[in-house]
């Protein structure tokens, strides 16, 4: 279990407010956090990281004490089995591919290799990272923040919006190589996205940041109570609907949904053979 819990005042757009968490996470799998720009999601994961101090908190993954300021532990960055990978990539721009991977890391000299095929990265390694696709940066910060914790137990993977600059082809490749990785390397992994196709797609779990005037809360939701595919609403044309699906897009007649009345484009709905419902993702 990875226990976070901590309470850190930031400042808002719309003025202070107190970030709160207290969540239990299941290890070895894949949560996503969602909620609207500005809620705290980036602070979250810089707080687990250590990046960001807080007076008040308890981290724990499983046995291993991260922060526990009753006690007065606080572990630094480094001293965290966490690897991170940022919304840009933040690659040192002086250094080629395979440098930027090794940096900081020369005792896992076992994992690079196995990361770096993983990542289909070999005919790269030599390249200054100025000359990389966007899709390009971000297999290589992943492969940096990977060969950082491999070998390591209780580690994590925090990804920020990592792939949010790519286009939709590399996105849904990325998506698929972070699924296997976490799988094959059994990783506790946090991803930040805005897209919820791609939480659907990805996660066991999400965590939502709901906002309200002065305290922004981390809650558990439970979006795969039902078995079905997740799907866009595009456009309502007279008596159908298009939806987009995974990566097509999919006309259905209006009346094949339950309460259609409700319908806005938009929004996001989980489709049941024979039936279609509306998930509510702003409870
Ligand atoms: N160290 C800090 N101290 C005080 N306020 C901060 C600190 N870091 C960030 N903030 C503020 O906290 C708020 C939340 O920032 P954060 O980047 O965590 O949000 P976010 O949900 O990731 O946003 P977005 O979706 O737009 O990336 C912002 O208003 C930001 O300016």
């Amino acid at each position: 279990m990875l226990h976070i819990e901590f309470s850190k005042q930031l400042e808002g757009a719309r003025g202070p407010f107190e970030l709160e968490a207290n969540l239990d996470l299941k290890t070895q799998q894949i949560s996503v956090l969602c909620g609207p720009s500005g809620a705290g999601k980036s602070s979250f994961l810089r707080v687990l990281a250590g990046l960001e101090l807080v007076k008040k908190g308890r981290i724990c993954f499983k046995e291993s004490v991260w922060l526990d300021t009753t006690q007065k532990i606080c572990l630094p960055p480094q001293k965290r089995p966490l690897g991170f990978v940022f919304q840009d990539g933040a690659l040192f721009p002086h250094l080629n591919v395979y440098d930027n991977i090794i940096f900081g890391n020369p005792r896992h000299q076992a994992h690079i290799e196995e990361v770096i095929s993983l990542m289909g990265l070999e005919g790269l390694l030599k390249h200054p990272t100025p000359m990389l696709s966007g899709g390009q940066v971000q297999r290589v910060a992943l492969a940096r923040a990977l060969v950082r914790i491999l070998g390591q137990p209780n580690a994590l993977l925090c990804l920020d919006e990592p792939l949010s600059a790519l286009d939709a082809d590399a996105r849904a490749h990325l998506q698929e190589q972070l699924k296997y990785i976490s799988a094959h390397f059994k990783l506790t992994t946090l991803i930040i996205t805005h897209d919820l196709l791609e939480a659907y797609k990805l996660a066991h779990n999400l965590i939502w940041i709901e906002e309200k005037p002065q305290k922004h809360t981390c809650l558990m939701r439970d979006f795969k109570t039902q078995e079905g595919l997740c799907a866009r609403v595009l456009e309502i044309k007279g008596q159908s609907v298009e939806l987009v699906l995974e990566r097509q897009i999919v006309s259905l007649p209006l009346n094949s949904l339950q309460t259609p009345q409700t319908l806005k484009e938009g929004d996001l709905w989980v489709l049941i053979p024979q039936r279609a419902e509306r998930v509510d993702w702003h409870l």
